[in-house]
């Protein structure tokens, strides 16, 4: 309905669509994009089947809907030599560089920095052959799933983000350690205008959020309790079972996810490749924008702390254009 130059179909009531009759190897027109980001604010993370694109090929498709960020903005892990852009979801890397499998709790990503990617892309490589599910859920829909009171009160609250501060355990290694460098951390409004639909969004994640500002410890923990739940009920959620060369793009200002959890005790490989757009800097329902507690904002530049970073071999080698 209303697309023509895409298909485009529902997966599941408030969230996610897959959209067909695209082969994003080759570069999309104008009236592509356009509908490709038409179903993306309206479905919140849209999929595309069978894709089997390369890295330079991801790169471009994520460029075509905004400025493509540095991989991630503590330089963890190494983005791909060549491609800056390209954050490895690499079980593999993740378990010998930094001793863990798990993909961690629900959450939106970077939401630490001020202003948190727009979007996401991420591109199934070597996805196992059963489990290692995606789920996402529709922030919008959580908020509007609220009481009018209760929206009422979220409307005046902000909350703290910060990378060691959420529901990410600390796990002392080379990750803490750059964290420790780069304690990013911001203050978001917890209802999220949306800078494209005006939707509010109820813009709070377990993975990164720390507290509510301005109330007492006991109210933020249970205030968080609330809207943790709220955001994640089964019912605004989806679930995407990939196969290699499938692709999910979600706007990631309307959005939490979570990576599998039916891994962690498996030793199965699971490879995908992340890209992000520079985001904007949050705004509330009263127009207050968000403000930097720690860190600076994420975009395409290299962040100092990888240009820091003692082993300048290996920065040279993902700063070398291909
Ligand atoms: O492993 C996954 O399925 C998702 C990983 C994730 O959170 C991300 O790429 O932002
Ligand atoms: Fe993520």
């Amino acid at each position: 309905m209303g697309y023509k130059h895409i298909e485009v179909k529902q997966v599941s009531g408030f969230i996610g669509a897959e959209i067909s009759s695209v082969d994003l190897s080759r570069p999309l027109s104008e009236d592509q994009v356009q509908e490709i980001r038409k179903a993306l604010l309206k479905w919140k993370v849209v999929f595309f089947r069978n894709q089997n694109i390369d890295h330079a090929a991801q790169v471009e498709f994520t460029s075509r809907f905004g400025e493509v960020t540095f991989a991630h903005p503590l330089g963890e892990p190494e983005p791909v030599p060549g491609f800056p852009q390209l954050k490895p979801v690499d079980r593999k890397l993740y378990e010998r560089q930094y001793g863990f499998r798990t993909g961690g709790p629900w959450h939106t990503d970077v939401t630490a920095a001020i202003n948190p990617p727009a979007a996401s892309v991420l591109r199934a490589v070597n996805v196992p052959s059963f489990g290692g599910d995606t789920q996402w859920s529709n922030l919008v829909a959580a908020y509007e799933g609220l009481s009018a009171p209760l929206r009422a009160l979220a409307d005046t609250l902000k909350a703290e983000h910060r990378f060691n501060g959420g529901g990410y355990q600390p796990r002392n290694n080379k990750f803490d350690e750059r964290i420790a460098v780069n304690p990013l951390a911001s203050i978001h409004p917890v209802v999220r205008v949306h800078p494209e639909t005006g939707e509010r969004a109820l813009f709070v994640n377990p993975g990164f959020v720390s507290r509510i500002v301005d109330v007492s410890p006991q109210e933020s923990k249970l205030l968080l309790e609330l809207f943790f739940n709220q955001v994640t009920k089964p019912a605004y959620t989806t679930r995407f079972r990939w196969n290699n060369g499938d692709i999910a793009f979600w706007d990631n200002r309307a959005t939490v996810h979570l990576a599998p959890q039916d891994l962690d005790r498996l030793d199965v490989e699971r490879l995908l490749y992340r890209t992000t757009i520079t985001g904007d800097v949050p705004v509330g329902v009263d127009g207050s924008r968000s403000e930097v507690v720690h860190g600076e904002a994420f975009s395409a530049e290299v962040p100092s702390v990888f240009k820091q970073k003692a082993d300048s071999k290996e920065v040279q080698a993902v700063l070398s254009s291909n």
